[in-house]
């Protein structure tokens, strides 16, 4: 079991007016490297959550976050790093999505997300999304 303090991490689910989902491919280098995520990062100190996922989705996403509601709130344990998804849905945004990092994206049906591997923290979010 990891020992340190959990990471706290903002995460945005953003829906298009079809009802799909953005994902984007983690760096193969990275915690969890390979698998598929919800953007976002971790909260720093000082900031609220909501400070960090519009800051997130801005560096990583290119939009400017207008409106989100908190969807659910994810402890999990890696072994190797402990970590608290604080997941919001974006339920408006301005300016043209993309993803700023290099990282694969794409659009994704809710349904079809199942054929995506995401980081075993992730399988709540993927169950809330298919309801
Ligand atoms: N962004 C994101 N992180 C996730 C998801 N699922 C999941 O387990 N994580 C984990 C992986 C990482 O350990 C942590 C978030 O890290 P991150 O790499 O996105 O953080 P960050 O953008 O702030 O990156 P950095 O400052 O370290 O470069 O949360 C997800 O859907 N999205
Ligand atoms: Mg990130």
């Amino acid at each position: 079991m990891a020992s340190s303090n959990p990471v706290h991490v903002a995460v945005g689910v953003i829906e298009d007016t079809d009802g799909n989902v953005f994902i984007s491919k983690r760096h193969k280098a990275l915690h969890q490297g390979d698998k598929w995520e919800f953007p976002g990062g971790k909260v720093e100190a000082g900031e609220t959550v909501y400070d960090a996922l519009v800051r997130e989705l801005r560096e990583e996403c290119n939009i400017e976050v207008t409106a989100a509601s908190p969807l659910t709130v994810i402890h999990h344990d890696y072994d190797d790093k402990r970590v608290v998804l604080d997941v919001w849905r974006v339920t408006r945004f301005t300016g043209e999505i993309e993803q700023k990092e290099g990282q694969e994206w794409l659009w994704v049906a809710p349904y079809a997300l199942v054929a995506y591997p995401f980081p075993a923290a992730n399988q709540p979010i993927i169950d809330l999304l298919q309801q």
